[in-house]
């Protein structure tokens, strides 16, 4: 154990079968999971098992790179493109300079021509089908998360068309991180957390990971001690969580639960993909989540704003 918090209690979430014959009691059980914790798993997600593990063969491969490499790749102002160990803490208070893992961001997939795409690729000469497979990930997992919010919107007896009604998705704001985290750390990185405690800024994020544990939830933030529990892998399925924006949007009927990742001493490899609306939609309290004696908590943002505002305090 490299330090980091330690294990936490295990949790059981529920596990949601998209391809459910009932997506009424689909609904109801992320109901009752975005209300309690936040967290759920999905299964028959329609993310393919050789698609999932040809990413993470990609993802090492990236990894696996020399530094300098991967630094001549370093994120840009779109914030794509590559984040080396320590530039980046999720957490601002941490006592540490950053956190341990290094990530690689890609956002939302311009054109064939890639005239629109802000998107910085590895050479294909270098790494010849890293590109295909990241787009077919981003493609594939992109169609998930609607999936999965037409369910969440069905939860809070809305449409399920409600999100695309509203326009969320007309240039989604659809970005997929991969993430490596180190296995052995040095002492003076004892108690640092491969990803420190946050919140995910925006409505849904889908979480695929190699196995390996570190992932850990805290319902209440401000309980004193805080109790941290492990989110636990299962095989074929990805885990969900709910963002700041749909915490706003349910005036915190949903949650949007701290988490974190801690330094468990063996290399892990995760994806992240934050599945969050047009930048330009306006983000505000929904009726049926507010009334005269419990008013909206949130004044209405637009999403883009909202993202930018906290992406600038999480990078030095
Ligand atoms: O790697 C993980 O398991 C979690 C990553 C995470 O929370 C994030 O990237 O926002
Ligand atoms: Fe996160």
């Amino acid at each position: 154990m490299a330090g980091g918090g330690g294990g936490g209690n295990r949790l059981d979430l529920p596990v949601v079968d998209l391809a459910s014959s009932d997506p009424r009691a689909a609904a109801e059980s992320i109901r009752k999971a975005c209300v309690e914790s936040g967290f759920f798993y999905v299964v028959n997600h329609g993310v393919e098992e050789g698609l999932l593990k040809r990413l993470f063969a990609e993802s090492s491969k990236f990894f696996e790179l020399p530094m300098e490499e991967k630094m001549a790749l370093r994120r840009n102002s779109n914030h794509r493109g590559y984040t080396p160990p320590y530039a980046e803490k999720l957490d601002p208070s941490s006592k540490f300079e950053g956190d341990l893992k290094e990530s690689f961001y890609i956002g939302p997939i311009g054109d064939e021509g890639l005239q629109n795409d802000a998107n910085q690729w590895p050479s294909e000469e270098r790494l010849p089908s890293w590109r295909e497979t990241i787009k077919m990930y981003h493609a594939s997992a992109l169609a998930t998360g609607k999936r999965i919010l037409s369910l969440i919107a069905l939860s809070l007896n809305l449409d399920a068309e409600f999100f695309e009604n509203i326009g969320a998705f007309i240039r989604p704001s659809a970005f997929l991180r991969l993430l490596h985290y180190p296995g052995e750390v040095d002492d003076s990185d004892y108690g640092n957390y491969g990803a420190s405690a946050h919140s995910d800024y925006g409505m849904i994020t889908l979480l695929a990971t190699d196995g390996t544990p570190g992932l850990q939830i805290c319902k209440e933030k401000d309980r004193n001690p805080q109790l941290w529990e492990d989110v636990h892998h299962i095989d074929g399925a990805l885990i969900v969580n709910i963002g700041d924006l749909l915490e706003r949007w349910t005036n915190c009927i949903y949650r949007s639960t701290v988490h974190r990742v801690v330094a468990v001493g063996k290399e892990r490899y995760s994806a992240a993909f934050f599945l969050d609306p047009n930048p330009d939609l306006v983000v505000q309290c929904l009726k049926s989540c507010c009334s005269e004696s419990c008013p909206p908590r949130f004044l209405p943002i637009k999403s883009g704003d909202y993202l930018k505002e906290r992406l600038s305090v999480t990078y030095k």
